[in-house]
């Protein structure tokens, strides 16, 4: 893209750099104009958009001899190898291919379903997992599904399904095996270890050996993964929306969301579909291309090009185009799982059992036969690809681009972005038109109306797409010997972006009053407060008080989405935003708040921006500086902010309270150099190397910083959760629980007590709690229990299973 930038002329070049909504057919025209005469145009759109140079990977060398590899390891009782082997296989083998006299893709799957003692695993699996779903789960390991060995492309696999009467031989194994793929790693291990004892031969242990060391290493990784796949598809349907929502204008955001009724704390008040989803680039080789959730080893290519990858079938078809019948999520609980098992199994396999729905695009096709341009053009551009190929395939090919994109309604901010920003979005918009047509091939009329829409959705998306996140876990820090499985830390990973044409009402609070979350790529918002009727509804899109300073924010949002911010958060003094990056008053025994010139500065200004109109204020009663009167810091700093107040006295480096100078330069140049150490620190966590003198360093360089910055500097707790983690590694609990509180107690004067930033430390407190035996874990787990439910409602074991295990443990503590 640099390239055909450098290729535009200078007088191009202004005049889109200045260009406003208004002029963008003629600027769109001037330089599609230009590029069509350009050769090296030409020849990008053909490298990015060309199916002979496309990524598309079928080889039927490549696949063979993958086959020949898997058949290996299956025979040397390698199954997970196999497994992977075939997947690898099955992803390069061209369909049509035949390898003696029989279809090669057919033989791979009957291959992939012989792996694991020839108990087809990702349908017993599944199985297994519908019938979790019905709380049948015990009567099912019993279930075993046969595979006709004539299975062939035309003839689909004859199943047998059936409830295993005498044969227990291996029935612990099997479940075992079924359990692993359910993340249920601890029955597994219990499993495979009476399926050892009971085995006679020699290479039967050996086996299962083999197997329970690679359960304990996934167990390792994985024990703490937050979504699980089907059960996010399951629990879609559990709970209902029951709130009636109103979109209205404000004076200072635009349209927005309200309601019009009371809303509880914790209430779901909005669910949708996605109008439009792309799949991060880093997780294209991990996540599933529809669904968004992680691959599992058995996962399935795109039949034609195998670039995309899916978690089974029914995501597959739904890609193309395609639902199925009876969805079985939306099942009554109560169903028999018999009457509904061969049902539901032919369902899982039978891919002619879907059936084309107009509201199903078929979103795979326009990227499909391996072309580049998914791959190589940003995300947000990939995603104006979909909604443009979506308008086409819902209104008609011959309508024309302006009028499809226009029944989207998206506010857009293109007035206001860079003069760069406008020329990438010019380029961008005409090679996306290009490449569409040339690998989707629908007639769309491209000129300097159909450029001028694309570039308009280019900024509608960057305005309001939402980045799709999963819950990912990590250990935290606790070595295996202390940790016994239970520790853990929560991060969030994008794995997609998307286009909720609903979703994308809800405006913008640095205080938010309800939280998003996703199943799969179903948006969910929830309530985390009451909200009275006719108040907003805003969720935050990314910065919240608590985490950054209001200066911090401000510039986000002006950089990401081109507005000022309105929200209480930014208009009214809070605690949170005084005290995050302050220093203390050099006075120990006073508690007031140093700022620097800027975050004064930022602090003044909230007067002068306050709204004309009252706001809907969302935010929490206890960051309200009116209500702080208990609040000395917060109620020191009001006063001392008002105009009137306003002497040179209490310019930046004055203590808010008292008056007294700070001298801000050497007190940076501190706390400069108490994070050399406590980065040192950070660099030993993460090399897992930790010894005494830096641990020490570090610990010296946390007590200058807390004699210089406020005690409610953000700072100091990420120092203190620093000094947790490494205690943890060196297998010092006590420390590292101390740590913990001290940041913890700090985050929540930030945040507030309840919020979910408060949650994930709460799990952090609770491994380490858990760790010492200290039953002051039980009131650490229900209190981050409520606040996931606060967060997630009837969802909060979904996006975090590891709830039910601290759960679990806290139920022995009590015991
Ligand atoms: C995703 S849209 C929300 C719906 C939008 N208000 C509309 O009318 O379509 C985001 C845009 O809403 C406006 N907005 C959202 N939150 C805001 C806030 N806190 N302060 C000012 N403007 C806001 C900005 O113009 C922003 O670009």
């Amino acid at each position: 893209m640099e390239k055909l930038k450098s290729l535009v002329p200078n007088n191009l070049k202004q005049m889109v750099a200045h260009s406003t909504p208004d002029d963008l057919p003629l600027t769109s025209s001037s330089l599609l104009d230009f590029f069509l005469n350009l050769q090296q145009f030409h020849q990008i759109v053909r490298d990015l958009a060309g199916q002979e140079s496309g990524l598309c990977a079928k080889n039927i060398d490549s696949a063979l001899e993958l086959k020949q590899k898997g058949n290996q390891y299956y025979l040397s009782g390698d199954y997970i190898h196999a497994l992977s082997c075939y997947t690898k296989a099955l992803r390069v083998a061209p369909m049509d291919a035949n390898d003696k006299d029989r279809n090669l893709v057919a033989t791979l799957y009957v291959n992939r379903a012989s792996v694991s003692q020839v108990s087809p695993v990702s349908l017993t699996i599944s199985v297994c997992r519908y019938a979790m779903y019905i709380g049948r789960i015990q009567s099912l390991v019993e279930v075993e599904v046969h595979y006709d060995t004539s299975f062939h492309r035309s003839q689909l696999p004859h199943l047998v399904v059936y409830v295993e009467g005498g044969q227990r031989q291996n029935y612990q194994s099997r479940r075992g095996k079924v359990n692993v793929s359910l993340e249920n790693h601890d029955d597994a291990v219990h499993d495979l270890t009476i399926a050892k004892n009971r085995e006679s031969s020699l290479a039967g242990k050996k086996q299962i050996e083999s197997e329970l060391k690679i359960i304990l290493d996934q167990s390792n990784r994985t024990s703490n993964k937050v979504v699980q796949h089907t059960k996010n598809n399951l629990r879609v349907s559990e709970e209902s929306v029951q709130v009636q929502l109103q979109c209205v204008t404000t004076p200072d955001k635009g349209r927005g969301i309200t309601s019009q009724y009371d809303i509880p704390e914790g209430s779901l008040v909005h669910s949708e579909e996605p109008y439009a989803v792309t799949i991060s680039k880093h997780c294209r080789e991990t996540h599933c291309h529809y669904c968004l959730n992680e691959l599992p080893a058995d996962a399935i290519p795109c039949t034609s090009c195998s670039i995309p990858l899916y978690c089974s079938h029914r995501c597959r078809g739904q890609a193309g185009g395609q639902v199925f019948k009876n969805c079985p999520m939306e099942r009554n609980i109560n169903d028999s799982v018999f009457d509904n098992l061969e049902e539901y199994i032919s369902q899982i396999t039978l891919d002619n059992d879907f059936y084309p729905e107009d509201e199903h695009i078929f979103e795979h096709k326009h990227e499909c036969k391996g072309v580049h341009w998914p791959v190589i053009l940003p995300s947000d551009v990939v995603l104006a690809g979909r909604v443009v190929v979506k308008s086409v395939q819902k209104n008609g090919v011959s309508t024309d681009v302006p009028n499809l994109l226009g029944k989207l309604e998206l506010s857009h901010n293109y007035s206001q972005v860079s003069p760069e920003s406008k020329l990438e979005s010019h380029i961008y918009a005409i090679v996306l038109l290009y490449c569409l047509q040339h690998s989707y091939g629908f007639e769309l009329p491209i000129n300097g109306a159909s450029v001028s829409q694309v570039v308009i959705l280019i900024s509608q998306i960057r305005v309001n797409s939402l980045a799709i996140v999963r819950m990912n876990s990590n250990n935290y820090g606790l070595s295996d010997h202390v940790s016994s499985g239970s520790t853990c830390t929560v991060e969030q990973v994008r794995v997609g972006l998307a286009i909720y044409t609903a979703g994308s009402l809800f405006n913008h609070s640095c205080l938010p009053n309800i939280h998003a979350y996703f199943l799969s790529r179903t948006l969910m918002i929830r309530t985390t407060e009451f909200v009275p009727s006719g108040y907003s509804l805003e969720l935050s899109y990314g910065p919240q008080v608590g985490q950054w300073d209001c200066k911090d924010r401000l510039k986000f949002l002006e950089d990401e989405y081109s507005f000022r911010c309105q929200c209480s958060g930014c208009s009214e003094l809070n605690t949170s935003d005084l005290v995050i990056n302050a220093f203390c008053c050099v006075d120990p025994n006073c508690p007031g708040v140093v700022l620097d010139n800027s975050l004064l500065n930022c602090e003044k200004q909230k007067r002068k921006h306050l709204p004309a109109v009252p706001q809907c204020s969302s935010s929490a009663p206890h960051l309200q500086v009116g209500k702080l009167s208990s609040d000395y810091v917060g109620l020191v700093a009001y006063l001392l902010l008002e105009e009137n107040n306003r002497t040179s006295r209490y310019g930046p480096g004055y203590c808010l309270k008292c008056g007294s100078d700070r001298d801000l330069e050497s007190s940076y140049a501190t706390v400069d150099e108490a994070w050399i150490y406590i980065r040192r620190l950070q660099d030993a966590i993460i090399s897992k190397e930790i010894s005494r003198a830096v641990l020490l360093d570090a610990s010296r360089f946390l007590g200058l910083l807390r004699s210089i910055l406020h005690a409610y500097n953000k700072s100091i707790a990420e120092a203190e959760d620093n000094l947790a983690q490494a205690y943890c590694l060196v297998g010092d609990l006590i420390s590292a629980r101390d740590h913990c509180k001290a940041s913890i107690e700090i985050l929540e004067k930030l945040y507030g007590h309840n919020h979910i930033v408060i949650g994930y430390e709460l799990v952090k407190l609770s491994s380490i709690q858990l760790s010492l035996d200290d039953h002051n874990a039980v009131d650490t787990i229900s209190r981050l229990a409520a606040i996931f439910l606060r967060y997630f409602g009837s969802h909060a074991e979904t996006m975090f299973p590891h709830l039910l295990f601290l759960q679990r443990e806290a139920l022995k503590l009590r015991q």
